[in-house]
């Protein structure tokens, strides 16, 4: 048998199956039996239809399709395939058809009995994360980055922790995919590589294996490497997600970049403005000595904390969520009241939960202790996400973040800052977290002179008064926080209860629009709040 008769009776059989009993007769080579069913899940190339092309990759396209009524994307290898692209396609199915996470795009099935009609079939994302980085036009907040920066990380923790274990060895932006909710998945198995834990790994032959400007020193150098070769490539990634920059667009020699990043230990610029945390993984993602390098675990709590630092900039916030919870976006409201009581010393560990004092203890009906947390619970907890009767309210790091921008620093006012909020609330002006469009609903028609405050929707700890003027024109003037005060036309006060008393002349406002949600928390019958 000729070698060449020989690779093609190879790919009509689905490689898995070459030591297993063939399909029967009357079936297409592609069709699964009881026999080949503990391979990957195999598809025909006629369930499959492409539409529009998604990439090109080195192994072929890839396209959106259809596949059994569902939209999928189908990666169709070249027509002509070498043996050594075929062994990397077999690998990328075989791989993909062992690992599942939440963070690694979903393996759906594959074609690989048909000459010329090799595919994989996975779930269709939104696109790639170079390009939504390179997209200016897209606005990606740091936070929103640095989530999905922890969701790249979680998939390639859960390739690394694997036994045997997998390297990606082609980890870069194009290789991260995002969905429309902007989760993170990790693609592109083509150049993975299994080895056993403390292995270490050399290429044959035929080179380094990767895309040069990502790949680790000791890989462009054909050393001995092993799953640190990954977190070299995590470096330059959480690069460009912090900058949506080119990478290293100043080469355009291969040689002088290999002396570069090797010998001279160059790697991309850090932006001054960086947050230190982050400048520090980074640095030390890319280190040259591979030891030096942190392992994923290590990469996922450092994210963690960075998240919970743009989440929450008041540093004793921060420092309350990291202690306590530190894996998830939202706490239980009943785990936060009491978390937050005993960070600012309303409660100890002598003494029971404020939770259960406030559910519990007689002593505490009607009390401001018990009013002060009904505020606070009214603008910082989220209702409960899911239907079920087990969801519980939650406060999200976001809000709690939010909250002490607005109401003040947690280390210098501590539990003083439920009286500024309980405060703020006892005013009818004040409606808190309303929207421009919905603060115009309420003034409309309202005579002149009217006015409500709320929390400004785009400056983060500043609020909005909005007010009807003459010939009932509803226009919105902004309180900034310069060092923590409360400044309108260039006056600073010490709270925005002051700052409307002593402005209301200067800013035409007289009568406080009606329709807070707040007041009924407060009292029951009587209005109060005017100014004076
Ligand atoms: N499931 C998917 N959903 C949406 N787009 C996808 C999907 N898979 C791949 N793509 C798009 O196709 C591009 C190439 O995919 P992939 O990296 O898997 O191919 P490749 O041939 O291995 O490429 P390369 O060798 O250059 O890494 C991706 O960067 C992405 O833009």
């Amino acid at each position: 048998m000729s070698s060449n008769t020989k690779r093609r009776k190879d790919e009509q059989q689905p490689y898995y199956s070459s030591q297993q009993q063939q399909p029967q007769m009357q079936n297409p080579s592609y069709m699964q039996t009881a026999d080949n069913m503990l391979g990957p899940p195999e598809i025909g190339p006629d369930e499959i239809i492409t539409e529009s092309i998604l990439g090109d990759g080195s192994f072929g396209t890839v396209y959106k399709g259809r596949c059994r009524q569902k939209d999928v994307a189908v990666k169709v290898m070249l027509k002509q395939v070498d043996e050594k692209t075929l062994k990397d396609f077999r690998k990328e199915v075989a791989i993909m058809s062992k690992i599942f996470h939440p963070n690694i795009v979903l393996f759906l099935g594959a074609c690989t009995s048909v000459p010329g009609k090799l595919m994989i079939c996975t779930e269709l994302m939104r696109g790639n994360l170079e390009t939504l980085l390179m997209d200016h036009n897209i606005k990606l907040p740091l936070i929103t980055r640095m989530r999905m920066s922890k969701d790249a990380a979680l998939g390639v923790l859960w390739l690394h922790s694997s036994n045997p274990v997998f390297i990606h060895r082609d980890l870069k932006t194009s290789n991260l995919l995002v969905d429309s909710n902007l989760t993170l998945k990790v693609c592109d198995f083509g150049l993975s590589q299994i080895k056993q834990r403390g292995e270490n790994l050399k290429d044959g032959q035929d080179g380094a294996k990767g895309t040069p400007l990502w790949m680790a020193p000791e890989v462009l150098q054909g050393k001995l490497f092993n799953e640190k070769a990954d977190v070299y490539s995590f470096g330059l990634v959480l690069w460009q997600i912090y900058t949506r920059k080119e990478l290293f667009p100043e080469f355009d020699n291969f040689y002088k970049f290999v002396t570069a990043i090797c010998e001279k230990q160059v790697r991309p610029p850090i932006p001054d403005d960086c947050p230190a945390a982050l400048k520090e993984l980074i640095k030390n993602c890319w280190d040259p000595a591979p030891e030096v390098r942190p392992g994923f675990s290590e990469i996922v709590s450092s994210l963690e904390s960075i998240i919970i630092d743009c989440s929450i900039p008041d540093e004793y916030g921060a420092i309350m969520w990291k202690n306590h919870f530190k894996h998830i976006d939202d706490a239980p409201w009943k785990d936060f009241v009491n978390v937050f009581a005993n960070f600012v010393g309303l409660t100890n560990q002598n003494t029971s939960t404020m939770y259960d004092l406030l559910c519990f203890s007689p002593n505490l009906v009607g009390s401001t202790i018990e009013l002060n947390f009904k505020c606070l619970k009214a603008i910082i907890v989220s209702p409960p996400k899911g239907v079920g009767p087990q969801e519980e309210e939650v406060v999200s790091m976001e809000q709690f973040g939010k909250v002490l921008a607005w109401f003040g620093n947690l280390r210098d006012d501590g539990s003083q800052i439920l009286d500024k909020i309980r405060n703020l609330m006892e005013c009818a002006w004040f409606h808190g977290d309303i929207s421009t469009s919905e603060s115009e609903n309420r003034l409309h028609k309202k005579p002149e002179g009217t006015f409500l405050v709320r929390f400004s929707t785009s400056e983060p700890g500043a609020y909005t008064i909005s007010k009807v003027s003459k010939n009932g024109v509803i226009s919105h003037q902004r309180i900034h926080r310069p060092g923590g005060k409360f400044q309108v036309n260039n006056s600073k006060y010490l709270s925005v209860k002051d700052l409307i008393a002593g402005e209301a002349q200067a800013l035409g406002i007289s009568t406080p629009c009606l329709g807070s949600r707040f007041l009924s928390l407060i009292y029951k019958s009587q209005i109060s709040g005017y100014i004076n």
